[in-house]
């Protein structure tokens, strides 16, 4: 099967195409912008299109050249802070441009649809786990994109009967074993990267955004889960499609939650830097708690997971960011 990943320059998405080099029977075609992702992540032998979703014109050349059995849609605007500032370039990007797919879909007849959503459609829970169920209402417009696509995905599937699966990733990390591809967005807001470029020497110290939420430690409760495993999962979900051809969405996480201040203790212990911290104001707009229930993964899809420890997930986080102090920049 012929398998478009869109969005495959960026981290999550290189992280499946290398997941599918390992696997017989896929030809992948990435299609990617480039406005966040690296080219250097892409692997030899690999077709890449360098192509804007937002631009149907050139999205449909690569339908009609390559015609694909199968759609992974990775390509997003994927900072919340920024969404609060700029929701309309959310809606364009993220709404309006995955609208430009389907519909592109729909023209080709390419009927199945891996969508990456979000832990932040379900804003503040009212119960942690977070079950597959679980009432959504994002508190930022980022989350609200990606519950506004899994909306549209059920009236695609009544109209023209595409079928999909929303992936509901928590917090995405670590990085590919071998240490050859990582995380390297710009501007980096996520946590784990931010500490390690303290143990870099690129920063002087990381800040923690406040420390008085109603946790055990008083900073926020986050569920890290492995890229790699994400990874899994996708091949699983794409298995799914064509065996039950049904649609379904699935919370991804590891089920573990660990405070800002867990994580970073963890990265000293890995990388025996002392990791300077210093407690700052909340971060507007960050839950105090989110934790995955993922039952519905790991029943429908068969889905594990290798990594549990945080300790363990940063590691491969810290050896790609040895390697790469500056990410896939030169420098
Ligand atoms: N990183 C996380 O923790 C996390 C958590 C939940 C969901 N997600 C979702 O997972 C997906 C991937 O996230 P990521 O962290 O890999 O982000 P990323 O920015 O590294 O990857 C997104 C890729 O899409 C490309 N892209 C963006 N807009 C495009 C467009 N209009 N046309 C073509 N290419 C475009 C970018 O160049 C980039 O390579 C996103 O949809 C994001 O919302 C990420
Ligand atoms: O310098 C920093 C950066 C982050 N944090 C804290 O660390 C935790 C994790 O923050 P990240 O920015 O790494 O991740 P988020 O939980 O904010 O969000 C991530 O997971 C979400 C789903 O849970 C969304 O999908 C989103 O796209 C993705 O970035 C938060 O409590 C945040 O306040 C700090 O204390 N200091």
């Amino acid at each position: 099967m012929k398998v478009l990943i869109c969005g495959g320059a960026g981290y999550i998405g290189s992280h499946i195409v290398r997941e599918f080099s390992t696997l017989s029977g896929y030809e992948i075609i990435i299609v990617d912008n480039l406005s966040k992702g690296h080219v250097e992540s892409i692997p030899k032998g690999v077709t890449f299109e360098k192509a804007d979703i937002c631009d149907k014109k050139s999205i449909e050349a690569v339908f009609e050249k390559h015609k694909p059995g199968a759609v992974m849609h990775f390509c997003a605007s994927i900072e919340v802070g920024e969404s609060v500032i700029d929701p309309l370039k959310y809606y364009e990007n993220n709404v309006v441009g995955t609208v430009y797919l389907l519909q592109t879909m729909q023209k080709y007849n390419v009927k199945y649809f891996i969508f990456s959503s979000t832990a932040a459609i379900f804003g503040n829970p009212e119960t942690t786990p977070i079950a597959d169920d679980a009432k959504t209402v994002p508190i930022n417009p980022y989350g609200d994109t990606k519950l506004t696509v899994e909306k549209i995905l059920v009236w695609c599937e009544k109209a023209f009967d595409i079928k999909y699966v929303c992936l509901r990733y928590f917090n995405a990390c670590g990085a590919h074993e071998s240490g050859e591809i990582g995380e390297d967005h710009d501007p980096e807001s996520h946590l784990i990267p931010l500490i390690l470029q303290v143990a870099l020497g690129r920063r002087p110290q990381i800040k923690i955004y406040g420390d008085d939420y109603d946790t055990r430690d008083g900073t926020c409760i986050r569920d890290y889960i492995h890229v790699t495993d994400l990874a899994h999962a996708h091949i699983k979900a794409l298995e799914y499609l064509v065996k039950e051809n049904k649609s379904q969405k699935f919370n991804l996480g590891s089920g573990e939650g660990y405070s800002v201040k867990e994580v970073i203790e963890a990265a000293r212990k890995v990388t025996g830097h002392p990791i300077p911290a210093v407690v700052e104001g909340r971060r507007p707009g960050d839950p105090a708690v989110l934790i995955a229930g993922s039952e519905r993964a790991e029943e429908i899809l068969g889905w594990t997971r290798k990594y549990k420890k945080v300790e363990d997930i940063v590691a491969t986080a810290w050896k790609y960011h040895q390697a790469h102090p500056h990410g896939y920049a030169e420098k």
